[in-house]
């Protein structure tokens, strides 16, 4: 079960959707900081500098959010810089920690723990993905759109350059993608699955929909959604995508289609999975179990659907 800190208590409890008539809204980030590149830093003014082996990423491997994260760390080819800790995948106290998923910094049995270490009034949801300063021992950041930005930009002395997700002649079309992506998809998804009465359920699938209708035409005879390289905004995509057919259109009642029903979708979201370091940031196994068996108020049997027996992205050109 998932639940919040409550002045740096644990407190079970899931989103009160009274408020908004039956609309899941999902609660802002709470650690907004940023890091910033060495040589922007000269003021001494910064209090969060890039450096390697100082920041540490908490993740989940079944939250798409936190999958984004994961992403541009191994584009960036950041893995020996940045290292991270993966959180169980089905919700106890929130997210927690085992001997198997340690949390290789504190020994914390539960990410709520983090929290409170971070700041011990904290009032909030816990939420992955967490960026982690050793050095002030504090959170960075919480918000994975942010975050991503600074593994893209700000660690380019130990980075891979030849890999830029948000380039500047760019940013105009990406960021306009990214509102409309996360609105309907990546949220979309979320405000179907979490919807507590049919007329906001309907809403919101209608609108997802309908969004995934308009990427699939803008994909025609295209390999991206901006350029002719893989950008953030087709990482974003990409998170919801993969855990779609699995999960979304089941669980979630996303079940107009399927992404596999959509070609277009379907050998772009494939495309992506083959670059390199992908494949080995997508563990269906914690996706499924996380969505699946922590949300007893959609699933209250807690069964792990068997399929589907095979997905569009490792299915054989
Ligand atoms: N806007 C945030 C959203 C993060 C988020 O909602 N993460 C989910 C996992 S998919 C979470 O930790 N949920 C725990 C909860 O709501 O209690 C981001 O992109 O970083």
């Amino acid at each position: 079960m998932s639940g919040y800190l409550d002045h740096g208590k644990w407190r079970d409890g899931w989103y009160d959707t009274a408020p908004s008539k039956g609309q899941f809204v999902r609660t802002t980030s709470a650690f907004r900081h940023r890091i910033v590149p060495p040589d922007a830093a000269a003021d001494g003014e910064e209090r969060f500098i890039a450096e390697p082996g100082r920041y540490h990423l908490y993740v989940s491997l079944a939250c798409p959010w936190a999958h984004r994260t994961l992403i541009v760390r191994a584009l960036k080819k950041l893995e020996p810089v940045i290292s991270v800790s993966v959180v169980e995948p089905v919700m106890t106290q929130g997210w927690s920690f085992s001997d198997a998923l340690p949390d290789h910094l504190y020994r914390h049995q539960f990410l709520h723990q983090l929290y409170a270490q971070a700041d011990p009034s904290y009032t909030g949801r816990i939420l992955v993905p967490v960026l982690w300063d050793r050095k002030t021992s504090s959170i960075v950041n919480n918000e994975s759109s942010e975050i991503i930005r600074m593994l893209n930009g700000a660690f380019e002395h130990w980075a891979d350059r030849s890999v830029d997700l948000y380039p500047a002649a760019l940013r105009g079309d990406i960021d306009e993608i990214n509102s409309f992506t996360y609105e309907a998809i990546n949220n979309g998804v979320y405000r179907c699955g979490f919807a507590t009465t049919q007329e906001a359920y309907e809403e919101a699938y209608v609108r997802l929909f309908a969004a995934l209708d308009d990427i699939e035409r803008r994909l025609e005879g295209k390999d991206y959604l901006v350029g002719n390289r893989p950008t953030e905004a087709d990482w974003r995509l990409f998170t919801t995508l993969i855990r779609f057919d699995a999960v979304y259109y089941s669980h979630f009642k996303c079940n107009r289609n399927r992404i596999a029903d959509m070609p277009n979708l379907a050998s772009y979201a494939r495309r992506l999975y083959r670059v390199p370091g992908i494949a080995a940031t997508v563990d269906m196994d914690h996706i499924k179990r996380h969505y699946f068996m922590s949300h007893p108020h959609i699933n209250p049997t807690r069964i792990v659907p068997a399929g589907p027996a095979t997905n569009y992205f490792d299915a054989l050109d």
